[in-house]
């Protein structure tokens, strides 16, 4: 090959190179994978907090909402809220449609029947939401066992129960033709809702890492599965959230807990649902809403796919080497409470 050639073919193949990276870091070109608007969504623990501007947010796009939680009047206040968002809609989106479900989604047959009531009244589900979850933080030692279901129960099965009866009915069905094929990818999806605190685990969550971390491993097992059924599936990992749990949690949380949350950005629910919102619209398998969650995520994603892949690798060597730090920084908070002496030393 002459010179002349083959710098020809390395202009060439750098070139290649730039637009492939621009176009993977910066989303050009790149269709909605997730459009909203005249779709049928389940929203979970959508009566307060992030569900809650989760399904605000779906229903402002035009989205049709079924909102699921276990409390009756906290279900019908925001089902107010969302109903004043569809009526300000107007005639945007033909026949918008709200339904309220009170149900424990953490009994088996429970969801079922929740599912089946949501799909009877607004038809084939096309998106899942699943942000039902709680903490209740504690030190290990004194939890009793039923304060470690609860955790188990509140934020594993109340995800995984609704999500398996949603999945076997969409792999049996095609999804609904799109009312409008331009406005981007009409694949199903389950979402679930993990946490920071899985991807950066910590003292205090001894019931609640465990569940969050596991639907994280689940999301990449169903997501796997699920190409066989062209169902999406996506798992969210939010920071601090300013939402009722965080100030009820707030009144038993321990104090190193509370210390190492400091460095922590507190955001608002809508902020989390409209930032969670755009990552899962440009195709990310496990989206975050704040930098320091998505360091976090460079640092732990392992095989889930990840896009900006030039960007996100470079950040993975980064968080890896942060890490070492913020163990290190997390230790010395403990560890100076151990100075006080260790429990059988005390009197
Ligand atoms: N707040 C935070 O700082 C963070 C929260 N997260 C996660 O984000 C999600 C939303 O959190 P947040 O906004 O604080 O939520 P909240 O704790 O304020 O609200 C939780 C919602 O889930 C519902 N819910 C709880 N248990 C069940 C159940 N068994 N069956 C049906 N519905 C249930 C609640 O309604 P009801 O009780 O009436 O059933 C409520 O609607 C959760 O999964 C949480 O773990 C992640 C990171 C940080
Ligand atoms: C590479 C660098 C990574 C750095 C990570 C450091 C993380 C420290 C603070 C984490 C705070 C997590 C809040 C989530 C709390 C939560 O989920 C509950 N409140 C739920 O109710």
């Amino acid at each position: 090959m002459s010179f002349s050639n083959s710098t020809a073919l390395i202009a060439g193949a750098s070139t290649v190179t730039a637009l492939l990276l621009a176009t993977s870091t910066m989303g050009l070109f790149s269709k909605n994978q997730m459009p909203v608007a005249g779709r049928n969504v389940i929203v979970t623990g959508a009566s307060q907090g992030m569900g809650k501007a989760v399904a605000l947010l779906l229903a402002a796009e035009g989205a049709n909402v079924a909102i699921i939680a276990r409390d009756q009047k906290k279900l019908d206040a925001a089902g107010a809220e969302i109903q004043a968002v569809i009526d300000r809609n107007g005639s945007k989106y033909f026949g918008q449609k709200m339904v309220i479900i009170s149900a424990d989604l953490s009994n088996p047959h429970k969801a079922q029947q929740a599912l089946t009531e949501a799909e009877v009244q607004l038809g084939d589900t096309e998106i899942l939401w699943c942000c039902a979850g709680g903490a209740n933080p504690g030190h290990f030692v004194d939890y009793s066992p039923e304060d470690l279901q609860w955790g188990m129960n509140t934020n594993y099965w109340s995800a995984v129960y609704i999500a398996h009866a949603a999945i076997k009915a969409m792999s049996q069905r095609p999804p609904p033709t799109p009312k409008n094929p331009k406005q981007g990818s009409p694949q199903r999806k389950v979402i679930f809702t993990s946490s920071l605190a899985a991807f950066c685990p910590f003292i205090g969550y001894g019931s609640y890492v465990g569940p969050k971390a596991a639907l994280r491993a689940l999301t990449d097992c169903l997501r796997q599965e699920c190409l066989l059924y062209d169902i999406g599936v996506h798992c969210c990992f939010p920071g601090g959230i300013d939402s009722p749990g965080l100030v009820n949690e707030n009144l038993t949380k321990p104090i190193l807990t509370k210390k190492i949350e400091e460095s922590d950005v507190i955001q608002s629910p809508e902020v989390v649902a409209k930032a969670c919102l755009d990552e899962l619209q440009s195709g990310q398998t496990l989206p975050v809403p704040s930098y320091l969650a998505r360091a976090a995520r460079a640092g732990m994603v392992g095989p889930t796919p990840r896009t900006s892949t030039f960007v996100e690798i470079i950040l993975t060597w980064i968080a890896t080497i942060v890490f070492i730090f913020v163990r290190r920084d997390q230790d010395s908070i403990v560890l100076k409470e151990r100075k006080k002496g260790l429990p059988w030393q005390r009197q």
